[in-house]
């Protein structure tokens, strides 16, 4: 839903890339340091019941995943490696950011039902990624969907960040919330997928889909 607001994100966020490339700064060093920094923040902070503190940490560091791209678009040198290393690396941040919240959970509240719920909207949202990337190599087109990640980390950052203001149930109310979200889009990006494999061109076009039928990844 989020990913309609990307081209007023780099309208808000360009002074910055273009800060960053009068510096030297190369997209690359922004995509591991913005990694390095949510990872960081979330797992120090929430495990230890800093909630606004780690939201605001890892929401600084977060919106670096959209500078990266930015810069590299910006300077001509966006490419496959680059794609390749922020997509990794956004898996590496999203787990840490609900991991950080299961541990809150497991050791701050006390509630393995909570924890678990978290760890569903982990699985679910690391599951959305991986359908996208496996449909891709193989040819298909697919993505978007209820709770692509730009929702999914406002959804979570927003519930841990009033939560830690003293809103009650705010954040179990967005564990709820991601878990069936997320699952529900896995189940719309796995049915783009099978009406293109089953279509009329199906798996028959060499060049097309089905195209790396086999190829583990
Ligand atoms: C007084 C101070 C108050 C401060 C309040 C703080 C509260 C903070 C609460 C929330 C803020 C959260 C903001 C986080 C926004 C995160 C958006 C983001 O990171 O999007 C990343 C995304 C980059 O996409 P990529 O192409 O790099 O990633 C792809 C994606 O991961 C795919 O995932 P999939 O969907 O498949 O699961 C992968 O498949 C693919 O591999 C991968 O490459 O960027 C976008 O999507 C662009 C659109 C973003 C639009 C963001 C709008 C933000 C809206 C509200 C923000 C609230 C304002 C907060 C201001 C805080 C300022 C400090
Ligand atoms: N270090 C990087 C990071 C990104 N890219 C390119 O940008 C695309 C992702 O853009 P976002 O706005 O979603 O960050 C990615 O597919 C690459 O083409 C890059 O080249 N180097
Ligand atoms: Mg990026
Ligand atoms: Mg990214």
């Amino acid at each position: 839903m989020l990913e309609r607001f990307r081209a007023l994100s780099h309208l808000v966020l360009g002074p910055v890339a273009r800060w960053l490339i009068r510096h030297g700064v190369s997209p690359d060093v922004v995509t591991v340091a913005g990694t390095a920094g949510v990872v960081l923040g979330a797992l120090i902070c929430f495990p230890q019941g800093w909630l606004w503190q780690g939201v605001l940490i890892v929401t600084v560091f977060v919106v670096s995943d959209m500078i990266d791209g930015l810069m590299a678009k910006t300077t001509g040198t966006a490419s496959p490696w680059g794609a390749f290393l922020d997509s990794t690396s956004d898996r590496l941040g999203d787990a840490a950011v609900f991991g950080g919240i299961l541990l809150f959970f497991a050791y701050r509240q006390d509630s393995t039902l909570w924890a678990a719920v978290a760890l569903a909207g982990l699985v679910f949202g690391q599951w959305t990624s991986y359908v996208k990337a496996r449909a891709e190599s193989l040819g298909f087109t697919c993505g978007g969907g209820l709770a692509a990640r730009a929702d999914r980390l406002v959804i979570v950052l927003v519930g841990a960040f009033l939560a830690g203001l003293g809103v009650p149930y705010v954040l179990e109310a967005a564990m709820a919330l991601l878990a069936v979200t997320s699952m529900i889009t896995v189940f719309q990006r796995i049915e783009q997928v099978r009406r293109q494999a089953k279509g009329p061109r199906g798996a028959q076009d060499s060049h097309g889909p089905g195209a790396a039928h086999g190829q583990p990844v």
